[in-house]
């Protein structure tokens, strides 16, 4: 793990939730070193330190809407808006919602993909937060962002758990904050 700029510096729990996480090489495919956070989830303690540090950082945020991305943001996300009293916004992969949606087109470190909305769930000026498991090269939380701006919310913040630094995920964030709370080492970051 390394020093994250996320003012918790020496705060054990970063070091917990980081130890918590099963890195495993070559999957999905060749070449990935893949952040496993269902390791996490069987660590209680550190599931809730998750939950614990965004609680704290958000409640006061007068945030009213926690989008989710599909799927391992829908681990997080929940938890997080039901402590901070905002509504949950699922973002699903296309074809999942009924009713009126929006769409947007990403890539990802493996492939393409799409994220939809629906248009009820937001109102205009609503302060939103988006929650997802990590970020690699941005393309799933800017795409987010699209679909909470073109709805007419407000994002405050993207929160992850993990960040994979080496994709500069930050950059396609069209300027919103990036909140992570750890990096894995550089060793479990390589692509071969
Ligand atoms: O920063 P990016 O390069 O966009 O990558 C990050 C996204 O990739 C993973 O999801 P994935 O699309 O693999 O879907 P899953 O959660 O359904 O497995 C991860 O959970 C993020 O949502
Ligand atoms: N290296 C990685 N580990 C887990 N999820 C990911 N999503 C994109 N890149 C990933």
């Amino acid at each position: 793990m390394f020093a994250v700029e996320n003012g918790l510096q020496g705060d054990p729990r970063l070091q917990a939730i980081s130890d918590a996480i099963r890195v495993i090489p070559h999957f999905p495919k060749t070449g990935i070193m893949f952040q496993d956070i269902t390791t996490l989830l069987l660590d209680p303690v550190a599931f809730k330190h998750v939950v614990d540090i965004f609680v704290d950082r958000y409640k006061h945020m007068n945030i009213s809407l926690v989008a989710g991305v599909e799927a391992r943001g829908f681990i997080f996300g929940p938890p997080i808006a039901l402590a901070i009293g905002a509504k949950f916004v699922p973002l699903r992969k296309p074809g999942k919602l009924p009713g009126r949606v929006i769409s947007e087109e990403y890539e990802l470190e493996y492939g393409n993909d799409r994220l939809e909305m629906s248009v009820e769930a937001v109102k205009s000026h609503e302060r939103a937060l988006v929650i997802d498991d990590l970020v690699a090269t941005g393309g799933t939380l800017s795409a987010s962002i699209n679909l909470l701006e073109r709805a007419g919310a407000e994002v405050v913040e993207c929160a992850c758990v993990v960040g994979l630094p080496k994709f500069k995920g930050h950059c396609k964030l069209k300027g919103k904050p990036l909140y992570v709370l750890v990096e894995p080492s550089q060793l479990d970051e390589v692509t071969f």
